[in-house]
């Protein structure tokens, strides 16, 4: 399957709450088909971050830029449908439906007219998505929680998104199951889709991914290749409990 990955990036973004700005002129590049973890501790403005992608938050300051190109304007559904996909942390999906029409419901959503019949595109996120195939007209509801995860993927990707942006992914998780979600996170990405997300396993969020961004305050306090992240004193000392 390929999909047409596009970057993501941000440039001096300023955004908050009732005039009171919780990210302080925020900047990050994620490169079309990289994956970019943002990590930081409970309240330095992670979710802020990713509404503020999503176009939940409006900035006051500062850009978003699509493949280049200015979205800042753009609603919600507007960024969804230019190829924004997004992925929340909870209620991702319709326990009461099946798996299929979960799957069927992802690219109903959209309004962008997709050029692959729906029967191609399901195979295509299925070749992703191994462990769901057999479990097609199960209610989606009875599935376990990491299965319920790759739904809840597998049917954002069901409309072809150039981008995925993933709250928390592995919350909730098991440490195998969030290792596994982990490994199709790179599949994901090398089937040609940019990947932009929040986690609060640094090691294992920041392991997988080309890229990172450490918030503390609303504020950079790192960014670059995650690899550099991971092995920066100040990165294992605040968060990889050791030197
Ligand atoms: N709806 C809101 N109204 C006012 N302030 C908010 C709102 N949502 C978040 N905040 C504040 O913004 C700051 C950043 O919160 P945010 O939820 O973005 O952090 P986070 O990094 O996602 O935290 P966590 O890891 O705990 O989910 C916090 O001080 C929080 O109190």
């Amino acid at each position: 399957m390929s999909f047409t990955a596009k970057s993501l990036a941000a440039d001096g973004l300023v955004a908050g709450y009732g005039g009171q700005p919780v990210l302080h002129e925020v900047s990050f590049t994620a490169n079309a088909g990289e994956i970019l973890t943002v990590v930081g501790p409970n309240g330095s403005g992670k979710s802020t971050l990713i509404k503020t992608v999503l176009g939940l938050l409006r900035p006051t300051q500062g850009r978003i830029l699509l493949d280049g190109k200015d979205i800042t304007p753009l609603s919600p559904s507007q960024r969804a449908n230019a190829g924004i996909g997004y992925v929340p942390q909870e209620a991702n999906v319709f326990p009461n439906m099946t798996v299929l029409e979960n799957l069927r419901l992802g690219l109903d959503f959209i309004q962008r007219k997709s050029v692959t019949p729906f029967d191609k595109r399901l195979d295509e996120v299925l070749e992703l998505f191994p462990e769901i195939r057999s479990r097609l007209s199960a209610r989606a509801g009875l599935l376990s929680g990491g299965q319920r995860q790759m739904v809840a993927m597998a049917s954002a990707l069901m409309a072809e998104p150039s981008v995925l942006a993933l709250d928390e992914p592995s919350a909730g998780l098991s440490p195998r199951n969030a290792e596994l979600l982990f490994e199709i996170i790179s599949r994901i990405a090398r089937s040609g889709v940019t990947l932009f997300l929040i986690e609060q396993n640094t090691r294992l969020g920041l392991g997988a991914s080309d890229s990172g961004l450490v918030l503390v305050s609303g504020e950079v306090k790192l960014s670059g290749k995650a690899s550099e992240i991971l092995a920066a004193p100040e990165i294992r000392r605040l968060y990889l409990g050791g030197a």
